[in-house]
């Protein structure tokens, strides 16, 4: 992989498997692990078969975690739909599925992203070719990688999605790219070999007995294969 002038490491936990009954302490267990941002699942039991929360819990968490970066993971059949009211709620990246522009071209749904005053994210599920991609990553400023079917954590990572991180870090030195679903030290080496740089790691993070060691390991292995 070619040396990375801009490209940071961050580990984003993602707080699907943790404890929802303590949402708030466990994004704040999270982020005194040294979380760089956390990643918040948001499913609509439409685009996934899972539900989880909206932008009235987002709205009530953000406060708290004013200097954290919210990484909304937006697995919803209508992205445009919500892309106002999370915004509203400070939330500061909204990563939608490209399989679900709802009816929109994926260009409105970034151009409506920005104009609300957050980063714009794009995801891919793992059936979907990463050339799908390609005429959006000029105008986002991350790229999504699932590397299992979207909808619930704690699945098994699926290893054959890495030539989709290849191909899009070969094209695009600086952008930030994140791969979600398995993620854990077993397979970040193949991840940042890759060339992912924003990690997403939900049950390896928040199901272990020390979190901060984890994200520490997961960060290091990032570093190295971007030195
Ligand atoms: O978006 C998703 C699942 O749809 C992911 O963010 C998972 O929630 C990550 O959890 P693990 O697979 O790492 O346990
Ligand atoms: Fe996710």
């Amino acid at each position: 992989m070619p040396p990375q002038q801009h490209l940071v490491a961050k580990i984003g936990p993602s707080i699907l498997n943790s404890d929802l009954s303590r949402l708030a302490d466990e994004c704040d267990r999270m982020v005194k692990s040294g979380a760089d941002y956390l990643h918040l699942d948001v499913m609509d039991g439409n685009f996934v078969p899972n539900l989880t929360f909206g932008h009235p819990v987002v709205a009530t968490l953000k406060p708290k975690f004013k200097e954290v970066f919210f990484d909304m993971h937006m697995m919803v059949a209508e992205p445009l739909k919500w892309v106002e009211s999370m915004a509203e709620t400070g939330a500061e990246q909204y990563t939608f599925h490209l399989e679900a522009a709802g009816g929109h071209t994926a260009s409105d749904v970034i151009r409506k992203i920005k104009e609300a005053g957050m980063k714009a994210g794009i995801a891919i599920k793992p059936n979907t070719p990463v050339e799908a991609l390609l005429p959006y990553l000029n105008e986002v400023d991350m790229v999504l990688i699932m590397t299992v079917e979207p909808g619930f954590g704690g699945q098994k990572f699926m290893p054959d999605m890495m030539p989709k991180i290849k191909k899009v870090r070969e094209m695009f030195a600086n952008l930030d790219i994140g791969v979600d679903g398995g993620v854990s030290e077993a397979n970040i080496g193949e991840c940042a070999e890759a060339g992912a740089n924003m990690i997403v790691s939900g049950s390896a993070i928040v199901k272990s007995q020390d979190p901060a060691s984890v994200i520490a390991s997961l960060k290091k292995s990032v570093e190295n294969a971007l030195a």
